[in-house]
């Protein structure tokens, strides 16, 4: 039976290292998350940001350390971590429809509410036009938004993003930035989600951590408390901007 933490935190990484032999990537990292929140990460190339996402999905073990949900270790067999990763990861023998409901029949979501999660969702990202579809046949975009929209469907206690939309142009990325802001404030996850981009950070976050150079630890916890839609040109974004940008920069 897992001892409860004794807080009212949804989610609590607690002292999570990992060293890859004499490398130490992670170092002692501690912070909380609320439900509901979307959390945004930031930092230097190469300072563990995708470690981090590995380690706390556990794909990867810590080396020590752990994160818990709700007063409990996280742990793959009871709690359900979503991940979307950078790569479109579809199968390529499925319609675009049995792509995003790979999530929820692993997770043996029973078939009548599978079925409306899944009317739901593909509208919601816009991919009910093309649910017959082959991911073949579909932009490298629709099939990022198939991740995505896979993730959201399984109702996940802690989606993870690793930069989902790294590899898309910058029209497409404004889009789907747009596209993610309204699942989340629909379906009410909780995210993490890690961008080199400070300004998509600023746009989707309600709080950004920005993590050091390695040993990586937590270098700032920013509150970006902007209206939205928010507005790349709006002082207090461009302030929020300038703030992270200065607790990066290495030059
Ligand atoms: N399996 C591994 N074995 C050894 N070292 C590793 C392993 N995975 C990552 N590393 C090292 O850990 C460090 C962090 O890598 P990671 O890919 O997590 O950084 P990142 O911040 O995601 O990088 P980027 O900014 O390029 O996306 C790097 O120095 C990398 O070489």
């Amino acid at each position: 039976m897992a001892e409860a933490s004794g807080t009212a935190q949804y989610i609590e990484v607690r002292n999570l290292t990992k060293a890859f032999d004499e490398l130490v990537v992670l170092n002692d990292i501690s912070f909380n998350i609320d439900r509901g929140e979307l959390v945004s990460i930031v930092g230097p190339t190469g300072c563990g940001k995708t470690t981090f996402m590995n380690t706390l999905s556990k794909l990867i073990p810590a080396t020590a350390g752990d994160i818990w949900i709700n007063g409990e270790p996280a742990d793959p067999r009871t709690h359900n971590i979503a991940y979307v990763f950078q790569e479109p990861t579809s199968l390529p023998w499925r319609k675009v429809r049995d792509n995003v409901a790979y999530g929820m029949e692993v997770k043996h979501v029973p078939q009548k509410e599978k079925n409306e999660r899944l009317d739901r969702i593909l509208d919601l990202v816009g991919l009910a036009d093309c649910a017959d579809l082959y991911p073949n046949q579909i932009s490298a975009s629709m099939e990022q938004r198939i991740a995505v929209a896979r993730a959201f469907a399984t109702d996940p206690d802690l989606l993870l993003m690793d930069e989902p939309y790294g590899q898309l142009d910058i029209k497409l990325r404004y889009y789907l930035e747009d596209e993610l802001i309204r699942l989340w404030q629909k379906l009410k996850a909780t995210v993490i989600f890690v961008t080199h981009n400070i300004e998509e950070a600023v746009y989707l976050a309600e709080r950004i951590l920005v993590l050091s150079n390695k040993p990586t630890t937590i270098k700032g916890d920013i509150r970006v408390d902007l209206p939205r839609p928010r507005d790349y040109l709006d002082p207090d974004f461009i302030r929020i901007r300038k703030e992270v940008t200065d607790m990066i920069r290495w030059w």
